[in-house]
């Protein structure tokens, strides 16, 4: 597993960047893709590994994927019906919406799928998405967590469907907002004859309602209320032409490191902002940020800009509540601008994090531990008492195999008083593989070393 070795910034970063292809976007395009009819193209920049693993599943189910060239897939549909039985588990590596969404694809299939992940995606809670799905009629099982009473991990094994079954309608009011357990039930929704209804808390990421929308499915949102109501639709999902907008959870951490380093100026280029995404703006503007947004349209319903980006005089903010929602994988890179703020930060609302590919708040607080910044762990956030007016202190941290937390990690260290090492930064791949080759293309000096075991 290599580690990262960070020198502290002595000099501005500067330039003009692309971030790879959105994730989330992209996982629901390759699935809606493989249960289209006809071939599909997707266009966007570099794959990381979780939406990989989502190509690897659609393969297993039986559907044609073609690279023909970096950045650009070539999918055959295969149609809603035409899914074949897996010849073995389907790994879902560390990818928790692969394994999320996928459930609510195979929920409708007439044969057995069993799907596996990694060590921690192993680890993450399933029931959420196996009890709504069960009550329209599916057949999925988990291992017992001895951890929770009453929670299901991996490996899962769903379906079969069979017929004449048909998974029923259904009315589910989700505890937790969650675009995972919302888009599961929306897919599966495709293949119940009657309406599927979800109601969230809070609204989360709604980028599977855009896309079944752009697509001729019958779906109305109002508020965090979600319809799929199938009687009239055709029944058929047509092939897809899309360019993938830049993932903007990748783009905070760089939009973060050129708050953050003296005299930056930095660019990020056609970066996707789906109001359900943006909750790291809002926060970002009221901690002082400075960043500007320049428009350039709409890709599939999904607005789309670029980012320009430069140092700011932080000050600290509260970060809870549907702003926490909306930027719920951007509390890590938060977490770092914190401690660069004047204040005290509070984040509450964020529970959600103890369970994502780390417990990101216990991950956190000893990461920033680390670089001198004192916190207190909550059960559903952290404060964090900003240390900006000195260095901060060089240290040597575990990503605990979280992408984020790595690359938050690699944030701080530019500020510190010395160089920085980020051990087990392997797991970056997962969602920014070009995330070092970026930095130092805006200046920054990091090495990777590869020698570490
Ligand atoms: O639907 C998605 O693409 C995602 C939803 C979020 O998870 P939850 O649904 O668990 O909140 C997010 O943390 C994850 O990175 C991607
Ligand atoms: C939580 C994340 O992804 P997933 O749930 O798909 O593993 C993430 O990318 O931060």
């Amino acid at each position: 597993m290599p580690d990262l070795v960070i020198q502290p910034s002595v000099r501005p970063l500067f330039g003009s960047v692309p971030v790879p292809a959105d994730k989330s976007i992209t996982h629901r395009a390759i699935l809606l893709a493989g249960i289209a009819s006809g071939r599909s193209r997707i266009r966007g920049n570099t794959l990381g590994e979780d939406n990989r693993a989502t190509l690897g599943a659609l393969r297993a189910l039986g559907v044609g994927v073609e690279e023909p060239t970096p950045g650009e897939l070539l999918i055959e549909g295969k149609g809603l019906s035409g899914l074949t039985a897996p010849a073995a588990p389907i790994d879902c590596g560390n990818s928790g919406t692969t394994m999320r969404l996928l459930a609510g694809i195979l929920a409708a299939q007439p044969f057995t799928t069993i799907l596996v992940g990694d060590a921690s995606l192993s680890k993450r809670p399933m029931e959420r998405v196996a009890k709504p799905l069960r009550l329209r009629g599916a057949r999925i099982e988990g291992r017992l967590d001895p951890r929770r009473v009453g929670e299901i991990t991996a490996p899962l094994e769903i379906g079969p469907l069979r017929p004449p079954h048909a998974l029923c309608g259904i009315e589910y009011d989700q505890p937790v907002a969650s675009a995972q357990v919302k888009s599961a039930l929306l897919l599966s929704g495709l293949y119940a004859p009657d309406a599927t209804y979800v109601r969230e808390p809070l609204v989360s990421r709604d980028h599977t309602e855009r896309m079944l929308s752009a697509l001729g499915v019958p779906i109305r949102t109002a508020g965090s209320m979600v319809e799929l109501d199938p009687s009239g639709w055709s029944g058929e999902i047509p092939a897809l032409d899309l360019e993938v907008p830049g993932d903007i959870s990748a783009a905070s951490f760089l939009l973060a490191a050129a708050q953050l380093v003296p005299e930056s100026r930095v660019t990020v280029r056609r970066v996707g902002w789906n109001p359900t995404r943006t909750g790291i703006f809002e926060a970002l503007r009221d901690m002082d940020g400075v960043f500007a947004m320049e428009a350039k349209g709409e890709v599939m319903a999904e607005p789309i800009g670029d980012l320009h980006a430069s140092p700011a005089t932080l000050r600290a903010s509260r970060i809870g509540g549907e702003i926490a929602a909306r930027s719920i994988d951007e509390i890590p890179i938060l977490c770092a601008l914190a401690a660069r703020a004047h204040g005290v930060t509070e984040i509450y609302d964020a529970a959600e994090l103890r369970v994502k590919e780390s417990d990101r708040i216990a991950v956190m607080a000893e990461v920033l531990r680390a670089f001198g910044v004192r916190c207190e762990e909550r059960r559903d956030g952290m404060l964090i008492e900003g240390r900006p007016d000195r260095p901060l202190d060089a240290a040597g941290v575990s990503s605990h195999g979280d992408h984020r937390i790595a690359m938050a990690a690699a944030v701080l260290a530019l500020c510190a008083d010395g160089p920085s090492r980020v051990r087990d930064a392997a797991c970056i791949a997962t969602s920014f593989p070009r995330f070092v080759g970026t930095l130092r293309a805006l200046g920054a000096t990091i090495e990777v070393d590869e020698g570490a075991p």
